[in-house]
């Protein structure tokens, strides 16, 4: 058989004796016909064979081909090799030369400069062989590398930049095994949990100091790409070191595949998403509230929902809003949803004050005042016993004031640890505290509207609209609870004479004397009108007509007993009164035109009296003769 033929299927499958062998018969003949070829197709290979012979010290081979270089390297000295090696792997290549023992087997890859001055990577597989006694062979094949080595280190240095992106990245990276133990873990880790990575290896989530139900979450996904192989993206959130410090993580978990295709391991990219979802919850949250203040939502409903929009943006966090009226040096509360009952009820009325407890001196001062710690204020002494029996340990309270920087409340914060704010933290709760002034201003702007829509400036009663509003309003309702309704139509008399004498201003005196009279006089559920002039009306509900005449006599006494100051005097005035009451099917205008047929009745006969239908005599005698 051509030793040729089988050296180079033999080199194929390594057998390294056979093809050194192969080799070296072929290089004993002179290179033609398969020869040549064989040849042509190790260089193409980039594969050549040598030979090195310890007595000779020269090394036989065909590796001058592969290195360019030219016929006098075919048996050259091993020195002179030596000197194109590269100085990094000439220890190795040196040694080679000296552990030659039959049958020993090397393997070794290594540099050697080219013809044209670069380093080309030779890898070489070589065999002792005693040819006789004492005397050994070292048969080689070596092959051109340097595209695979080039490629290697490629691999190497992107592996290296990898980890340390992997390293570096603000997200966390984490590789868990199908047991779900963690088999790396990057850098970023520590900035959530103390625990050193080389501890977080080889354990599970839970022991790595996360929560229980976060790491129990985690590994229910994991367990569920492992059943789909099917990546998974979700939200966890977990407190490290204390409740008030939360972290929402957007997890991305991946599967990962072996060359078989086979599912090995889990990669975990979880990144922080607190402030963006934060911020985004905040928006929401406010939104809610601004709709609820735009759509006139009543103040209290305001004030609770935004209670919760701060509980929830600061956690472990319990507010309360309290409220000052502009003509009072007192606090009242008016929102409180998660304060303790008990420590609401205290606070219910809060005095204004230098050293008054929290809420009391930020109004005072109208300055924000952070109380981290009650047991390091000696200031807070005075209550800090009454509080701290709720649990409260610090409270932080903001000024809600005006655009014109009146204070109209304050907006408290209480924790049950110590607990100082951050700048964030600080800053939300200034935001809040102008959302609290929006909607009090808002409050009190519809309130002034409603008044001014709905009151006589002169007199502060209502005005003829709005008087005839409720008074159908009260009618509707005496019906359907089938309760008596009554109507007084007052007109002050001889009232022209008033202005006359002492001017219109005295006359709006009065006026003024009359309703204020008026307002003490009736119950508090009585509605009171203008109904133009010097002509009022009162609604009395669930008034009787015996009653509504014992009230209608009442007021008239009081008028007549009344003196208005006036420059230095008194006027005095009387008023005459009508009566009415609701019967059957009568609206408010039967009700009130009788009533004003009764007082004109009364008019006639002299003012400064009451009269009024009465059972059986619903219309005044006289006039009803009169009109026959
Ligand atoms: N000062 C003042 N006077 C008013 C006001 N509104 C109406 N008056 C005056 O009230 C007077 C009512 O006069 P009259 O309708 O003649 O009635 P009177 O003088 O009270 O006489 P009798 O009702 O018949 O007792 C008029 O002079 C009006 O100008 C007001 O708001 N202020």
């Amino acid at each position: 058989a051509d030793p040729v033929a089988w050296a180079a299927p033999a080199a194929a499958v390594g057998g390294l004796v056979g093809v050194a062998a192969g080799l070296w018969l072929a290089r004993r003949r002179p290179a033609h016909g398969k020869d040549a070829h064989w040849r042509m197709a190790r260089q193409s290979a980039m594969l050549g064979w040598f030979e090195y012979d310890p007595k000779s010290g020269r090394v036989c081979s065909e590796a001058e081909t592969l290195l360019g270089l030219d016929e006098s390297w075919r048996n050259a000295p091993f020195e002179r090799w030596l000197a194109r090696i590269h100085p990094d792997d000439l220890a190795a290549v040196s040694a080679l030369r000296s552990e030659l023992s039959p049958g020993a087997e090397h393997r070794l890859t290594f540099r050697l400069r080219h013809a044209d001055d670069y380093w080309e990577w030779l890898a070489v597989h070589a065999r002792v062989v005693g040819e006789a006694p004492g005397h050994f062979t070292l048969f080689g094949v070596c092959q051109v590398v340097t595209q695979a080595k080039l490629a290697e280190a490629e691999l190497i240095r992107r592996e290296q930049s990898f980890r340390a992106l992997v390293d570096n990245a603000a997200d966390i990276v984490a590789r868990f095994d199908l047991n779900l133990a963690c088999r790396f873990v990057n850098r970023a880790v520590n900035r959530y949990t103390p625990t050193p990575r080389d501890e977080m290896l080889g354990r599970r989530l839970g022991e790595h100091g996360w929560p229980p139900a976060v790491a129990e979450r985690f590994e229910a996904e994991c367990r569920h790409l492992i059943d789909t192989w099917e990546s998974r993206r979700f939200e966890i959130e977990a407190g490290f070191g204390g409740a008030a410090r939360r972290h929402l993580f957007e997890v991305q978990l991946l599967p990962e595949f072996d060359a078989e295709q086979r599912l090995v391991s889990l990669l975990a990219l979880m990144r922080e998403v607190t402030e963006a979802r934060q911020t985004q919850r905040q928006l929401e949250e406010e939104n809610i509230v601004l709709e609820m203040i735009a759509n006139n939502r009543p103040l209290a409903e305001v004030l609770i929902q935004l209670c919760r929009m701060i509980e929830s943006q600061l956690i472990a966090g319990r507010c309360a809003v309290m409220l000052k009226a502009p003509d009072r040096e007192t606090l009242t509360l008016a929102a409180a949803p998660s304060l303790p009952t008990g420590f609401a009820h205290m606070l219910r009325e809060v005095a204004v004050g230098p050293d008054e407890a929290n809420c009391g001196s930020t109004a005072y001062w109208r300055r924000t005042s952070i109380i981290a710690d009650l047991d390091d204020v000696p200031a807070a002494r005075r209550w800090r016993d009454a509080v701290q029996q709720f649990g409260i340990r610090a409270c932080w309270s903001v000024p809600v004031t005006t655009n014109e920087q009146h204070l109209i409340g304050t907006l408290a914060v209480y924790y049950d640890e110590a607990r100082r704010p951050t700048p964030d933290e600080l800053r939300f709760a200034y935001r809040a505290s102008r959302i609290a002034a929006i909607a009090l201003e808002r409050d009190r702007h519809e309130k002034r509207l409603y008044h001014e829509a709905t009151r006589d400036v002169l007199t502060n009663a209502y005005n003829r609209r709005h008087f005839l509003e409720l008074a159908v309003r009260e009618h509707k309702r005496s019906h359907r609870y089938d309760s008596p309704l009554s109507l007084l139509v007052i007109d002050l008399d001889h009232f022209k004479q008033i202005n006359d004498r002492h001017g219109h201003a005295a006359g709006d005196a009065v006026l003024r004397a009359f309703a204020h009279l008026a307002r003490q006089t009736l119950r508090g559920s009585d509605v009171l009108g203008r109904l133009g002039g010097e002509e009022f009306a009162a609604l009395l509900p669930n008034t009787p007509l015996a009653e509504a005449h014992e009230v209608a006599e009442r007021l008239r006494g009081a008028a007549e007993a009344d003196a208005v100051d006036w420059q230095g005097g008194a006027i005095h005035y009387t008023l005459s009164v009508g009566v009415s009451t609701l019967i059957g099917a009568d609206s408010v205008d039967d009700m009130l035109a009788r009533a004003d047929r009764w007082l004109y009745a009364v008019k006639r006969r002299g003012r400064n009296r009451c009269d009024g239908e009465r059972p059986g005599l619903r219309e005044p005698a006289d006039l009803v003769q009169q009109t026959r």
